[in-house]
């Protein structure tokens, strides 16, 4: 919540305005029960007429309806600070799942990433536009009511400074087990939001096996748990207003009795008696507000530990902090780049062990190496490493003989394409989504590049062209169209290094067969690293490099690792029998 609070900092000016109207509206508070006291004292007691009221009655109608203003007003600027705090959160959040990188947002905490960001924002509405201002009012508006009852009557003074304090205790008491209740309702909210984005995907699937009505009992188990863990942050809030309505109800009945007993022995004049008892119950309205706003507000708390969680998050890759000066580097393209690993050792955690060990490897302009080995040995992590997503836990990569830590790394990452087993079609039109890898490239260099790459001919033949939508709400494109956009893309990169993880592993062999000629074009003359199953791929690449469990173990031409007895040959063997003969 400390955290929370200062990031209202930037809103500071919003919430003293909100605090500034509000208690404004509780001094006017007093002032109206002050003159109602006064009017019904004059009417019922001194038998005063109508004209000599109406003065005072005129007075009590500006008060009742500034503080509807006033109420109005505060409402307005308390929703404008919520909206900028929660966007700037969001913001923030997101700017920083960008430094997290891809590997970090991994497959497993998409669903719970999506909740926190979209769902968990949103509740910080109430927390911030009605729990904080009112934190600072059920402090200052008592406190007023408190000295000017001081003044008027010191024994009602005195009840009140017990029953207040006696109200924290058990707000603060019930509090904490709201808050683990709502940390729990939380849990189970974001649990629901995985498991609903993991059904969505994986629908096929569980078509395929026959599995639905299992992933659904499974989905409805979460939900029936979201729903118990609702009903108990509700049982927590309503004790909470239960007991607070008790004690300010029993506090208020006190107060009026002695009043009563001092009215009738007449130890205190009707004037005073009837405006501390008007006073009494404002007195614990801001507090029994408190109670109720905190409840509402809590899963807006909850929500905000995981968001600075995330926040607060270390990067396990290579960040680059001005990423805004995006085309600074453009010029530098056509150099070209060697890179070599030094003692690369990497682990996905400190105390996991590592998944590459100590591996030394170069690869030269022009070259082209293919990584091979059984799943799991560490290809891909390899390759994310030398994306920066990854940091090495041990010794370093070269480029050009310049460490990669030293790198600002987006504009290394200018000068890599890549392209991977699965590419993501952004929601946009076909142009759009090209244009990506260099929005200024004219609409002549795109069309020849979806030409090279065989993509050219259906593309014209989508309703709209090049314009055609793509993505959430657009068109939908087969595997092997988008690994040809893929494939345009990076040819449109013209990047110097060229990094390929299987990018046509799971499309048919006529498609991945017209696909050379573009992919051959994106090779050529390159720095280029491919992860590769097929024969054809790897028989391409000037040298192989055999990894297993995250070492390199043997490294050659295709022609050397056959004569050898080992890996390779045994690998070979096992995947490649059909293509070999
Ligand atoms: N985010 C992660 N956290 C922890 N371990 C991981 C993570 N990603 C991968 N691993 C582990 O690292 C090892 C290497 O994985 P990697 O994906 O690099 O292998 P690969 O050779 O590319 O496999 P494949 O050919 O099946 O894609 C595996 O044992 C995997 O379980």
């Amino acid at each position: 919540m400390k955290r929370l609070v200062r990031q209202m900092r930037a809103v500071r000016v919003l919430l003293a305005a909100t605090v500034g109207v509000g208690l404004t509206s509780g001094v006017l508070l007093i002032l109206q029960a002050y003159h109602l006291a006064r009017i019904v004292n004059a009417v019922f007691l001194e038998h005063a007429p109508l004209h000599q009221v109406k003065p005072w009655l005129w007075i009590l109608f500006g008060l009742i309806i500034t503080r509807g203003v006033l109420s109005w007003l505060n409402q307005a600027i308390a929703a404008h600070m919520a909206v900028r705090v929660k966007t700037d959160l969001r913001q923030r959040l997101i700017a920083h799942l960008f430094r997290l990188g891809p590997v970090w947002a991994a497959q497993e905490r998409r669903g719970e990433l999506v909740n926190t960001a979209m769902i968990g924002i949103e509740q910080l509405e109430t927390f911030l536009s009605r729990y904080l201002p009112q934190m600072a009012l059920s402090a200052l508006i008592p406190l007023s009511i408190f000295g000017f009852v001081l003044t008027r009557d010191a024994l009602t003074a005195f009840i009140l400074t017990v029953a207040a304090p006696l109200i924290i205790f058990f707000m603060i008491l019930i509090g904490k087990a709201a808050e683990s209740a709502s940390s729990r309702q939380w849990q189970q909210l974001s649990l629901l939001a995985a498991r609903f984005l993991d059904l969505l995907e994986g629908m096929t699937t569980l078509k395929v096996f026959g599995r639905s009505r299992d992933r659904a009992e499974w989905m409805g188990r979460a939900s029936e748990a979201y729903r118990l863990a609702t009903m108990r942050t509700l049982r927590v809030a309503f004790l909470s207003s239960f007991l607070l309505e008790l004690f300010a109800t029993l506090s208020t009945a006190v107060v009026a009795v002695t009043l009563g007993l001092r009215l009738v022995s007449d130890r205190l004049p009707f004037f005073t008696a009837f405006l501390i008892l008007l006073l009494t119950p404002e007195f614990f309205q801001p507090l029994r507000a408190l109670g109720s706003e905190f409840h509402a507000g809590l899963n807006g708390v909850t929500a905000a530990g995981r968001i600075f969680e995330i926040l607060e998050a270390k990067p396990p890759g290579l960040v680059q902090d001005d990423w805004k000066n995006e085309d600074q580097y453009g010029d530098s393209q056509d150099q070209s780049y060697t890179i070599e690993f030094v003692h690369v050792t990497f682990a996905y955690d400190p105390g996991l062990p590592p998944v590459i060990h100590d591996i030394n490897l170069t690869v030269r302009p022009g070259e082209t190496l293919a990584l091979v080995g059984p799943s799991g040995a560490g290809k891909s992590t390899l390759l994310d490493l030398l994306q920066g997503f990854l940091r090495p836990t041990a010794g370093e990569i070269l480029i050009n003989g310049q460490s990669l830590s030293d790198w600002p790394i987006d504009e290394w990452r200018r000068r890599v394409a890549v392209l991977r087993q699965h590419t993501h079609i952004f929601a946009g039109t076909v142009m759009d989504n090209l244009r990506m890898a260099r929005p200024n490239a004219s609409e002549e260099e795109v069309v020849s590049a979806a030409r090279t790459a065989k993509a050219h001919d259906w593309i014209v033949s989508l309703p709209k062209g090049y314009d055609t939508l793509l993505g959430e709400g657009g068109y939908g494109l087969s595997g092997g169209q988008i690994q040809r956009l893929a494939v345009a893309r990076a040819l449109l990169k013209d990047a110097p290094v060229v990094l390929l993880d299987e990018p046509t592993a799971h499309l048919d062999p006529e498609t991945e067969w017209t696909m050379q000629e573009g992919i051959a074009q994106l090779l050529a003359g390159r720095t280029v690293i491919v992860v590769a199953h097929r024969l054809s791929t790897v028989k391409q690449a000037n040298r192989i490099a055999v990894m297993e469990g995250g070492k390199i173990v043997e490294q050659g031409s295709h022609t050397d690792l056959m004569a050898v007895q080992g890996i390779y040959r045994r690998l070979r063997a096992a995947y490649a029998g059909g293509e070999e003969s």
